[in-house]
Parts: C-alpha cells; sequence; structure tokens
C-alpha cells in the first residue's frame, strides 16, 4: 500500500528542505487541502512524520484505547540532557506511563471536583484584586493564578502574590518546554550522537544549557513535594492535595520509596502540563472579548441576569449559563492552545484508510486545522459562541464541540477538567465584574491588538494592551467581599 501524500522527498534528507520553519500547522492544513487527503506524510532525515488534519481521522486513528499510535517521540534535548523525561506527558508508551496516568486519573478526575473546585474559587478572587489593582499586568496575573491552582490542588501550598520561590522556579524549568519543544533548535535532536560531545566542543553549547535546566527541573521536582510532605506530616496540619491524598494511601510493606517517587513525579507533570496551557486559553479569552465587545456584552447579559450583580459566580451555576458556556468552547476552538497537539507515535505498521504506515511514525493532530474546518465551523476565523448553540439558544448537540484541543484516545489531556473548570470561573468573574475594552495612544487613536500568536508547542497572542476596569462600585465591593470570605 502507498504512503500518504506529502511534500517531494530527496535521498538522504527527505523532505527536509520543504519543511515549513514556522507555523507548520498551517502549512501542514494547507498541503492537505493541496493534495486532497486529510492525512500529509513526510520524511526529514530519518524521522518519519504523520499529519492528520481532520478531527474524523485523529479520531479513528489516536482516538482508540487500542491505538497503534499511543506512544510518544523521544527527543535527545528534551528528554535525556534536560531529564523531562521523567515526566509522564513524555514518556513512551510503558509500564511507568500507565502507572502515573493511573495515579493521576485515580486522584483529579472528572468525579473527584473537591480536590480542584473549591481550590479554584479560592484563587479567582485574588485573580479579581490583582486586576483591580494593577490591570496592566494582567497577563502576569494569569500567569499567577494558573501557577497558584495548580500548586494547591497539587501540593496544598499557597503562593505568594508575589515572587513566590515554587512559581519561579517552576518557571525557570518550563522555559526550556518551550524552547525545546519548537522544532529545529537543537541540531542534537536530529543527530542523537552530538550529545556524547563535552561542553567545551564548539558547537556543543547546548550540553551547558541543558545542565541548567536540568537544575531547575530538579528543584521544581523535589522542593515543593518536600515541603508538602512535611506540612502533610504534621498532625492537624496542612491542606488536602493530591500529594497527601496519595502519600496517605501509600500501603506499608509495598515498595514505598518507588511509590513516593511515582507520586513527586506525577505532582510536577501537573505543573509542567498545566501552567502555561491555562495561561494561553485565559489570554485568548481577553483577546476575544477585546475584539468582539458584543459577545461580551451578552455573556455580561446572561451573568446578570442569574446573579443580579449581587455575588460572584459559582460551578453549581454552569448549567444556567448555556451562552457563556458556548463561549468557553469557541475560546478553546478559537485559537487552539497546542495547534498541533502533542507528538504520538507508532508502534508498530499499521494499515489506516488505504495507507501504509509504518513503526516508529511521529503523528502529529493538526488541532489547528480541525479549528478552521468550515463544515463544521461557517467562518471559522470568527469568534462565534452561537456555533455551538441551536436557534433558542440552547446547547447545540449536533455541533463538534471544541474538545480536540486536549488530543485523543490514551494520551488525551488527563487535565482537561482543571483547564475547563479554571477557565470557566477566571473568564465568568471577570466578565461579572469588570469591562475588557481597547485602549487609545496619545493622539487618541484606538490601540488594535496584532491578534498574532507566537509558539509553537504551547501558543500564546502576542502582546496587546488593553483596559480592564470595574463594571461598577457594587461589582468592585463584590470582589473586595469574595477576597476577604476566601482569606479573612
Ligand atoms: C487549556 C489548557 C490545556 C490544554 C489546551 C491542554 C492540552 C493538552 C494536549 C493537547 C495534550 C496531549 C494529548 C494527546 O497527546 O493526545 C495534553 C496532555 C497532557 N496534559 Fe493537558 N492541556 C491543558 C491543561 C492541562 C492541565 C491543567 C493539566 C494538569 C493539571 C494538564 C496535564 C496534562 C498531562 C499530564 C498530559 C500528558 C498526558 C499523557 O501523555 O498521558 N493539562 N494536554
Amino acid at each position: 500500500l502507498p504512503r500518504p501524500p506529502g511534500p517531494n522527498r530527496y535521498p538522504l534528507i527527505g523532505s527536509l528542505l520543504t519543511m515549513p520553519k514556522d507555523d507548520q500547522w498551517i502549512t501542514f492544513n494547507a498541503w492537505s487541502q493541496e493534495f486532497n487527503c486529510d492525512l500529509i506524510y513526510a520524511e526529514v532525515l530519518t524521522d518519519k512524520i504523520l499529519v492528520v488534519n481532520s478531527y474524523e481521522a485523529a479520531h479513528e486513528l489516536l482516538g482508540r484505547k487500542s491505538s497503534p499510535c499511543a506512544s510518544r517521540p523521544q527527543f535527545t534535548m528534551l528528554n535525556e540532557l534536560i531529564g523531562w523525561g521523567w515526566l509522564f506527558a513524555f514518556m513512551p508508551n510503558n509500564e511507568t506511563w500507565r502507572r502515573h496516568r493511573h495515579l493521576f486519573e485515580r486522584e483529579l478526575n472528572a468525579s473527584q471536583k473537591l480536590l480542584y473546585q473549591p481550590q479554584i474559587e479560592k484563587c479567582v478572587p485574588q485573580l479579581l484584586l490583582q486586576l483591580l489593582r494593577e490591570p496592566v499586568e494582567y497577563v502576569s496575573h494569569l500567569r499567577h493564578l494558573a501557577g497558584s491552582i495548580i500548586m494547591l490542588i497539587t501540593y496544598g501550598i499557597e503562593v505568594l502574590p508575589e515572587d513566590d520561590p515554587y512559581i519561579a522556579t517552576s518557571r525557570a524549568a518550563t522555559e526550556s518546554l518551550t524552547i525545546t519543544g519548537t522544532p529545529g533548535n537543537f541540531m542534537v535532536d536530529f543527530l542523537p550522537w552530538l550529545k556524547y560531545f563535552p561542553a567545551w566542543v564548539p558547537g556543543a553549547g547546548f550540553q551547558a544549557r541543558a545542565k541548567n535546566w536540568r537544575g531547575h527541573v530538579r528543584n521544581m521536582i523535589d522542593l515543593p513535594f518536600n515541603n508538602s510532605k512535611r506540612e502533610a506530616a504534621a498532625p492537624g496540619k496542612g491542606t488536602a492535595s493530591f500529594t497527601s491524598i496519595c502519600l496517605d494511601k501509600i500501603k506499608p510493606g509495598d515498595d514505598d520509596a518507588q511509590q513516593e517517587e511515582d507520586i513527586k513525579l506525577v505532582a510536577t507533570t501537573s505543573y509542567a502540563g498545566g501552567s502555561d496551557t491555562t495561561v494561553s486559553a485565559l489570554q485568548t479569552f481577553v483577546l476575544a472579548m477585546l475584539l468582539y465587545p458584543e459577545v461580551q456584552l451578552k455573556a455580561q447579559q446572561e451573568l446578570d441576569a442569574l446573579l443580579s450583580r449581587s455575588r460572584l459566580p459559582n460551578f453549581e451555576d454552569r448549567d444556567d449559563l448555556p451562552y457563556f458556556n458556548a463561549l468557553i468552547k469557541e475560546v478553546l476552538r478559537w485559537e487552539p492552545v497546542n495547534p498541533l497537539g502533542l507528538p504520538h507515535l507508532s508502534t508498530k505498521e499499521c494499515t489506516f484508510r488505504g495507507f501504509h504506515l509504518p513503526a516508529n511514525t511521529v503523528v502529529l493532530p493538526n488541532a489547528w486545522a480541525m479549528s478552521r474546518d468550515e463544515v463544521a465551523y461557517p467562518e471559522s476565523r470568527v469568534f462565534k459562541p452561537e456555533r455551538f448553540l441551536t436557534d433558542d439558544g440552547k446547547p447545540n448537540p449536533h455541533v463538534q464541540d471544541s474538545s480536540f484541543v486536549f488530543g485523543f484516545g490514551p494520551r488525551v489531556c488527563p487535565g482537561k477538567h482543571i483547564a475547563t473548570s479554571t477557565l470557566w470561573l477566571a473568564a465568568a468573574s471577570i466578565l461579572c465584574t469588570m469591562n475588557i475594552t481597547k485602549v487609545c495612544s496619545a493622539d487618541g487613536k484606538v490601540i488594535e491588538p496584532s491578534a498574532k500568536y507566537y509558539g509553537s508547542i504551547v501558543r500564546h497572542p502576542e502582546p496587546f494592551v488593553c483596559s480592564i476596569k470595574p463594571r461598577s462600585k457594587e461589582t468592585e465591593e463584590l470582589i473586595y467581599a469574595a477576597v476577604q470570605s476566601t482569606d479573612p
């Protein structure tokens, strides 16, 4: 059987010269249309790559429990030299991955709301207060929110409002994910034998950078866990968290050290997987509100009708806000956080839709292409929550929702409930109390955001200015009251 269509291949280098360097998901989607096939196959040096450009194909190939593509490719810089290979998001489909994933899902699944919703409700009022005091720094506040929620859920640690050491360490470590996750940044990923070159050899500067990041990653793994363990051991102290609950469940006589190491590494995975991604979605929410004031107003009217501006929203209100729920789905669809998802790897050769896929093919689900499917989402570039609703404003079961942005099958994002809950409550609370509007320059011209994105493994909007102000004196009072009640 043939391989799927793709760019021209040359001996030895394959399609190296035709592979796009930036915004690859756009070129892959364009190739898919050119070849009239939602599967695109390319070879680059020794790597085999399959890009899946439609939801249907991704669901069929990756969505099954027994999918042959449930492993992950190993990148020398990321996994080996920096040490991220310890985190289950980057592990191959092996016994340790299964153990770690099971641990995460056992404690943080959709029905364990009590382990994450109260924490989110506790942290969101702090975000509102920070936005009130220093609106210009809204991106830092969103980062702080995402970090503080995950630290509370995983370790029971309440971080400092500013300059928190845990958040600083984790940010220094996760910075390496953004840089090493961009294909082509490190030659050692294409020529793994370069890893044997010592740091002093010209061209081996990557070794020094890896060593520096390795230190941050080790601190990120050890520091919060050790403190959380100490807190949990003190009688009557410590908030129940993923770590404390898992430590309590260690059965005496089992391999305690191994189990403790598992808990420690799974806890770190939550921060690595959940902080930057959630921030990106929150930034997209702010951008959409800035560009679509009529959507903002409509969501505020729905919130006001339910809450009468007399209290902040909470998770009990979820079923009563269909327009706002559609808005959250649209935030995730409009500009997918991970445009190419996370790479999967096929572990055996297989046949799919009449094509032959060799073993060890890297499979990239093109979430960006899925979000631009004009049949599923007409006028896909426009931010339009109504697309998820029927004419009478109810959720439309016939429209594919935006859950594809969380990936597929056995590797689907296990943090998606925490992510959507965080996005939901933060966005609802902001809309309830604040207006997001464009600002004018000194000469009176409205400053438009570029609405462009940067990054590859996780994308963020380019920095943009906006005004975030309380909607009224009453909504300002609501914020102070909420902060008081969560942190008397
Ligand atoms: C809007 C926010 C988020 C988005 C868009 C997102 C998206 C994704 C995607 C696309 C994957 C890869 C799925 C696949 O390979 O098919 C993934 C994996 C993962 N995510 Fe998320 N995620 C988000 C938030 C979170 C949060 C808050 C956590 C943790 C609390 C988390 C933890 C993980 C983990 C541990 C994996 C690896 C799963 C595995 O390899 O088995 N994510 N996420």
